[in-house]
């Protein structure tokens, strides 16, 4: 023999692996074809690239609608209108299926739902800030969070409104009292801050107030810094290690450092008083979330990230669907006359009930609306943790079934789905709350996604923004949009979606004059 025996050996040993990992290989595409074939699915549309190996030509002119904030329209003109409403795109080597098919969305979230997980992405790019909970965790993990924070939404906690009325006031009296313009998206991330910290840690940030102290403010700067590197991270997917923030880090850890004492605050005052799911505030007692987890016995760490995964989910989320209602409600004077009207009708004054607030249709309707044409979760993602497929999207209509193998990544944007002509007439882009007097969509209409995962703070929300449009309906005679800001709306997408130019509004106060005082 020309070379030692090992050498054979090795030959050999190399040759069987390679063989038996082509073998697994060819059975398990063989295995996928005959499950696709079983369900009768057809191949959906690849959108092509000059670059097949990254898709470098879609990331670059995605890129550029982002920088116009853009890049939700671009999604919908040049990408659904062009491909349909189903197609798989290479971005970047990371191959996504983007679909804004109603039936597909119904499928994803509720009647395949335990073939579809949140997944890594959003788990490993958001745990330095929010750590484990309901809004980062799939399957048991999940279903745990999702659980012990069920009681602590019902509508008893949700509808507080003296603490929506309490920030509302100190928002109108912050307000420059010159008649200036303000950026009222601004304004309300600062109400919903500091509305979602009272809410949740029973002591608020206390931004609204031009006073607020170092430490709030330091706070508010730290979470917007952390919810917007989550945002980012998320967006870069595999290619997140690249994401360089120097402050990321040092973001996270303030955010901590400003809960945690809170935290264990409450533990403390739970063991003195016992089981106790109420706080003082002020000088009354409410109730608040961190002392009902405080007296279920959750460990400090868990209890932080308990709150933080739901300020995340809960916070900028709201602030997104008041700003978007104000950007309207002061471009659209017939509209905000309307409103004006059955708020001065239902109320006569007073300060709105939980009932009024359901019970007033127009207002409603406004704010249906505004979630539909400007949604704060403009698109999300899940993955298939198992060969699945998708109802639609197969052939060369469309109409066929789609394999989806596990590890795909699906990108479902509600935010094309509802502004489809098809779904919602030739004027799906005209905001017009008068069109849900008729209409009682299903899965064509999605703010609050559905399913399992619906959104658990969907009340807590209507009711906030509600309040908030109807008080400063009572107390300004006009909200208008001032000269200069009267350009088409455009985005700002982070982890949510807002006004791109911000909600400028111009207040007049009832009874002439201009600016802000807060009537008694
Ligand atoms: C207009 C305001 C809001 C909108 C449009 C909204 C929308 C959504 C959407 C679309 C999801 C699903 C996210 C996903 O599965 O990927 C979600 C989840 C969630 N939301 Fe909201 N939300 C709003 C306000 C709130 C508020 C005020 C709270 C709490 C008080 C809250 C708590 C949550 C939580 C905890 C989750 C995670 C649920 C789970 O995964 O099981 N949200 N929200």
């Amino acid at each position: 023999m020309p070379y030692p025996i090992y050498y054979y050996v090795a030959i050999l040993s190399i040759a069987a692996l390679f063989t038996r990992s082509l073998y697994v290989r060819i059975s398990l595409f063989q295995r996928k074809r005959r499950f696709a074939r079983k369900h009768g699915c057809a191949p959906v549309t690849r959108v092509q690239a000059w670059d097949p190996l990254l898709g470098l030509d879609h990331f670059v002119r995605l890129g550029k609608a982002a920088a116009q904030r853009r890049y939700l329209e671009y999604w919908r003109k040049n990408m659904f209108g062009r491909y349909g409403n189903t197609f798989e795109i290479n971005l970047m080597g990371q191959r996504l299926l983007f679909t804004n098919e109603p039936r597909n969305i119904q499928a994803v979230l509720v009647t395949q739902f335990p073939d579809f997980d949140i997944g890594q992405r959003r788990r490993d790019n958001s745990a330095q800030l929010l750590g484990v909970g309901v809004f980062n965790a799939d399957g048991p993990t999940w279903e745990h969070a999702r659980a012990t924070l069920r009681p602590n939404l019902t509508r008893a906690q949700v509808a507080d409104l003296q603490l929506f009325e309490k920030h509302v006031g100190v928002w109108m009296a912050a307000l420059p009292k010159d008649g200036q313009a303000v950026d009222m998206q601004e304004w309300a991330f600062r109400f919903t801050l500091d509305v979602g910290t009272e809410f949740l840690l029973g002591t608020s940030s206390g931004v609204l107030d031009p006073q607020a102290t170092a430490l709030g403010r330091r706070f508010a700067w730290a979470f917007n810094l952390g919810v917007d590197g989550v945002a980012q991270k998320i967006r870069l997917g595999s290619l997140a290690p690249l994401y360089y923030n120097a402050d990321y880090g040092k973001a996270c850890k303030m955010v901590h450092e400003y809960v945690d004492p809170i935290v264990l605050a409450a533990i403390e005052a739970t063991q003195k008083t016992g089981s106790e799911q109420h706080s003082n505030v002020g000088d009354e007692k409410r109730y608040t979330f961190l002392a009902a987890l405080a007296s279920e016995g959750i460990s400090p760490k868990k209890i932080r990230d308990h709150v933080l995964n739901i300020l995340i989910a809960a916070r900028d989320t709201s602030a997104c669907l008041m700003s978007a209602a104000f950007f309207e409600l002061a471009r659209q004077p017939a509209i905000q006359a309307k409103l004006r009207a059955e708020v001065d009708r239902q109320l006569e004054g007073r300060l709105p009930r939980y009932d009024d607030l359901k019970d007033m249709t127009y207002l409603n309707w406004f704010i249906k609306e505004a979630l539909r044409l400007y949604p704060p979760i403009p698109m999300n993602i899940r993955v298939a943790n198992k060969d699945t497929i998708l109802p639609v999207g197969g052939g060369p209509d469309g109409s066929a079934p789609i394999f989806v193998p596990a590890g795909q990544e699906v990108v479902y944007q509600i935010f094309s789905t509802h502004r489809r002509r098809d779904l919602w007439g030739e004027d799906a882009d005209q905001f017009r709350p008068e069109r849900w007097e008729t209409i009682r969509p299903h899965f064509q209409y999605l703010p609050f996604n559905g399913g399992p995962r619906i959104c658990p703070g969907q009340q807590f929300a209507l009711l906030e923004t509600s309040f908030v449009l109807v008080r400063f309906l009572q107390e300004y005679s006009r909200l208008e949009a001032p000269a200069t800001s009267q350009q088409p709306w455009t985005e700002n997408y982070t982890l949510t979606c807002s006004v791109g130019q911000g909600s400028w509004v111009k207040l007049t106060k009832r009874g002439g004059e201009k600016g802000s005082e807060v009537s008694a």
